[in-house]
């Protein structure tokens, strides 16, 4: 039986991305959108996060035309995901940007094993924190949205998978 020419399933890195992608779309920095998504042991959804203003703070409009004042402000997404879990319970994180570089230190403090994140995030250190530390780090772009299913029997296109 020959391989299937597209993608059939996601793994479990793209299938992390995914997900932090669409926690990001929640957030409501008009800058930047993050979004981030933790897993335990068994491959399961801790839960997702992004980036915003504590819980029960509303900015005015104001607050949100200056790039720069608004950022120490913000609880970044990688905070927001620590908050939903316990030291030594997860084993692997994606973020759709990369950890800052306290993120990164808080994420090596809570014990996750693997960190995968999408866009780089200028001037962050996570590189050399995760290496010292013995932390996988990779970046990932892409994540299919859409994979391959099995044609239904009789279906016109002859090749048992559907695009
Ligand atoms: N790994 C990162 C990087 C940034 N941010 C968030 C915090 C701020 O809401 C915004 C800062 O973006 P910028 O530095 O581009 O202004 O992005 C985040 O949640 N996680």
């Amino acid at each position: 039986m020959s391989a299937p020419a597209t993608k059939t399933r996601l793994t479990i890195p793209e299938y992390a991305m995914a997900l932090a992608h669409v926690a990001s779309l929640r957030s409501e920095d008009p800058f930047r959108k993050v979004g981030a998504v933790a897993f335990d042991f068994d491959n399961r959804v801790i839960g997702t996060a992004y980036n915003g203003l504590a819980p029960g703070f509303n900015a005015d409009h104001e607050f949100w035309l200056d790039r720069d004042t608004r950022r120490k402000y913000m609880l970044h997404a990688e905070v927001n995901l620590c908050s939903l879990f316990t030291r030594g319970n997860v084993k692997l994180v994606a973020c759709t940007t990369m950890p800052c570089t306290s993120c990164a230190q808080m994420l090596c403090a809570y014990g996750v094993k693997e960190i995968y994140y999408r866009d780089p995030y200028p001037d962050s250190e996570a590189n050399a924190i995760c290496q010292l530390y013995g932390i996988k780090l990779e970046q990932l772009t892409d994540y299919p949205l859409i994979v391959s299913t099995v044609d239904p029997p009789g279906s016109a296109t002859g090749t048992g998978m559907s695009k």
